[in-house]
Parts: C-alpha cells; structure tokens; sequence
C-alpha cells in the first residue's frame, strides 16, 4: 500500500478539553474513506489539523511524506463545514475566485459537474438552497486537482433527494489516484459510498478498517454498528 496521508500520534487539546487523543492512521490513494462520529468526537479538528488551519497539540501529520505546512496546502484540498462562497457571488464568480485562488484548479471538470448538478453558472450564491449549496461547494472542492480531499459533513442539513445527488456527484467525479475523506454523523443514506471507515469517539480512533471486512467480522451493517457505539452519545 502506498501511503498518501499519514496521521501519527495526533492530540488536540482545547484547554482543558482533549479533543483528539493519540490519533494514527494511513490512508492509500483510491480509496474513500468514512471518518465518523457523533457529534464533537473530533471530526473537524482532525480534519483541520490535516487542512493546516490548526496545529496539533503533539503528533505528526504527513501527505505524501511533506510535513504539514505552505508546501502541503497545494496536495490537500477541503471543504469546511461551513461556505467558501460569498453570498454576493453567482456561481460563476465563484469558480473564478476559486480558480484565482488555486492554480490547480480545473475548470473544465467544475463546468462538468455544474452541468451534473444541475447548477447554472449565472445562479446567484445567496438564492440556492442548502443542498444545491453544498453541491456548489463540493464543486469547488472536487475541482482542484489534488492528493488527499477532505470534506467535512458534505450532506449535513440536506434533505435525503439532495444527499443521495450529492453522493452520486462524489461517486461520479472522485479521482481514483487521489484519496477521499469524508466526514460526517449521517451514516445512513452514505454508507455505501465509502470503502474503508473510521469510528472516532471522544477524540480517540476506535475502528478503522474495510467495510467489507467489518460488515462480515460484526455481522451486521455500519449504520448498524455506528447506532450500537454511540447510543449513549
Ligand atoms: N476552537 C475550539 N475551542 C474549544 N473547544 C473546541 C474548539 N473546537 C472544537 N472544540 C471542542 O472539541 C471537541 C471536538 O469538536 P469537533 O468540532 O472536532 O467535533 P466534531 O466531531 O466535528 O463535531 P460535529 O459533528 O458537531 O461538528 C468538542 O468537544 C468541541 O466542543
């Protein structure tokens, strides 16, 4: 297996807070992979932390073997949980800023998947619904030709019609050299997307495998399982 993303190690504490404890784990290209939990077990801040928009506390983050830092920012693309967009934009001011901003950005693929989507580039930013603008962000984000993606809760507060278009739109246009990680505490409509997941409870990594492997071993599914490890969360 080649490495892409290597977690060694990773704590985050807030304060007294910890949010991340001893996180490890490898992630290979061609591959899309499930990091959940409920909410605040440590999601965001561990994809921030590989983002480089916040340090950890101790612990080593490596994509590609560079060193989380200026040079990792041109391998890692993300999508936060929260807009890139501004609301005066229309969609076409949007991929122009992202293009500007970005000089891996391929903007005959975001035209395609605008097309996909069903989004026009003339739409103006502040009149899409919150699931016509998470595809707008994952857009954007998909667009950059990158190493490792990083999305965090991409189908949070949409409605089941929008995930299951947003999901189609990961499945179709994820690169198979790169490597996807994806975020989220809605397990059930987005399961079947993924082929390897992660549990993180309480900032620690609890289960990271196939999930193949795991539906076999546990004998039942990973929505199934997910409802089981955080039922007292
Ligand atoms: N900037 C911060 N300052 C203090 N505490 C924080 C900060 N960011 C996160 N935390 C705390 O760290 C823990 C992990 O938060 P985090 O946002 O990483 O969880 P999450 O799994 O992404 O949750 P959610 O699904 O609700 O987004 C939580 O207890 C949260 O309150």
């Amino acid at each position: 297996m080649d490495t892409v993303l290597q977690v060694h190690e990773v704590s985050k504490n807030y304060g007294a807070k910890k949010a991340l404890r001893g996180v490890s784990f490898q992630l290979a290209a061609g591959k899309i992979t499930g990091l959940l939990g409920s909410n605040g077990s440590g999601k965001s801040t561990l994809l921030k932390i590989i983002a480089g928009l916040t340090y950890p506390s101790s612990g080593e983050v490596t994509v590609q073997g560079t060193r989380i830092g200026p040079a990792s920012k041109a391998l890692i693309s993300y999508m936060p949980d929260r807009p890139l967009t501004e609301p005066w934009m229309n969609i076409g001011d949007a991929l122009t800023y992202y293009a500007d901003f970005y000089a891996d950005f391929d903007r005959e693929k975001a035209e395609r998947m605008l097309d996909f989507m069903k989004l026009k580039t003339k739409d103006r930013v502040k009149h899409l619904s919150k699931g016509m603008n998470e595809r707008l962000q994952l857009t954007l984000v998909l667009s950059r030709r990158a190493s490792v993606y990083l999305l965090d809760e991409p189908i949070g507060g949409v409605d089941p019609v929008a995930r299951t278009a947003i999901l189609n739109a990961l499945v179709e246009f994820y690169e198979e050299d790169s490597t996807l990680l994806v975020s989220t505490h809605l397990v059930t409509d987005i399961e079947r997307i993924f082929d390897d997941v992660m549990f993180i409870k309480d900032g620690e990594l609890i289960m990271h495998g196939e999930v193949e492997e795991i539906r076999l071993q546990q004998g039942k599914s990973i929505d199934e399982l997910f409802r089981e490890v955080y039922a007292e969360c």
